[in-house]
């Protein structure tokens, strides 16, 4: 079995009276891409945060790379590359500064890294940081985290802001990085981006883990929408087969996504006299919505 790097057992923080999250578990194995959802206000951040001993847990446990999470902080952070989702940088630094900057605390020499990695995120390292864009903001951000070659990135909210082109060659530079055994925790609310670069998935709602989910698994299920027209109008219970969400109907049209075996599904289909049917995959953003609630 493979070596776990991040173990999370019970993890609560409360603000206050204010819950941030309760009782999370879960672990990510080495060379792992694991994606961490959940909506704004879920508690990614604060488990996060915790990890990395920015804040202390209320309850609970955690450790990175077997070592205690709180205890053993500083000795975990030069394997750690950390995005975190708001950085605060020093303004009138240069960008080539301050990731110079971010490289001497590692008292590494990265002067090759930065300038490829910066060269493919296109990010001039020449502008002074008050002068980029929220999104290029973020790109020194990405090259920060990477430029020491860390065995663990842990990346909150990594794409926001970024346009989609430069977020190709961000996942392309992540899939590199764990081919070479990087292990990556990825946060995120845009479901449709955890669902091209992750193996595995944390589902966070209200400060509670509610699924851990394998996102090729979770596709073999076999979730499918549908749409058809049939030559005439349907019996609104036809499809009343199990697992049928999001149903609509108008007369001889209908729409729904299914859960559960193909075969049934395709049985059900080919009794009816069609005249049209799409079928496609949902959305993991549909699949949430309906069936995890
Ligand atoms: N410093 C704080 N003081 C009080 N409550 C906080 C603090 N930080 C976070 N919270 C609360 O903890 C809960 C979890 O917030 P957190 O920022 O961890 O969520 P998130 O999933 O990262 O959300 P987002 O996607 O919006 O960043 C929320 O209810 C939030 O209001």
């Amino acid at each position: 079995m493979s070596q776990q790097i991040i173990e999370i057992k019970n993890l609560s923080k409360y603000y206050g009276k204010q819950m941030g999250i309760e009782d999370v578990s879960f672990c990510v194995a080495e060379g792992e891409i694991f994606g961490f959802i959940g909506p704004n206000g879920a508690g990614k951040t604060t488990t996060i945060r915790s990890l990395l001993a920015l804040i202390h847990p209320t309850a609970g446990s955690a450790t990175i790379f077997g070592k205690d999470c709180v205890k053993e902080a500083a000795e975990i952070a030069g394997e750690v590359g950390y995005l975190p989702s708001e950085a605060y940088y020093y303004e009138k630094m240069k960008v080539r500064e301050l990731l110079k900057y971010a490289a001497d605390l590692y008292q590494q020499d990265c002067e090759g890294r930065i300038s490829e990695l910066s060269e493919r995120l296109k990010l001039d390292l020449n502008r002074k940081i008050t002068d980029l864009s929220f999104g290029n903001k973020k790109k020194v951000g990405i090259v920060a985290a990477l430029l020491h070659s860390p065995k663990l990135l842990i990346l909150d909210e990594p794409t926001s802001g970024i346009d989609p082109l430069i977020k190709e060659i961000f996942f392309e530079i992540l899939r590199e990085e764990n081919k070479k055994g990087v292990t990556i925790l990825f946060s995120s609310h845009v479901l449709s981006e955890v669902q091209k670069i992750c193996e595995r998935v944390a589902i966070l709602k209200e400060g509670r883990v509610i699924s851990i989910e394998n996102i090729s698994e979770m596709r073999s299920v076999g979730y499918k929408k549908i749409e058809l027209t049939a030559s005439s109008t349907l019996q609104e219970s036809y499809f009343d087969m199990g697992s049928v969400a999001d149903y609509h109907q108008a007369g001889s049209s209908v729409s729904f996504i299914y859960k559960g075996r193909v075969g049934d599904l395709l049985d059900k289909l080919s009794a009816l006299d069609l005249n049209d049917v799409y079928i496609e995959e949902p959305s993991l953003e549909e699949i949430f919505l309906h069936y995890y609630r």
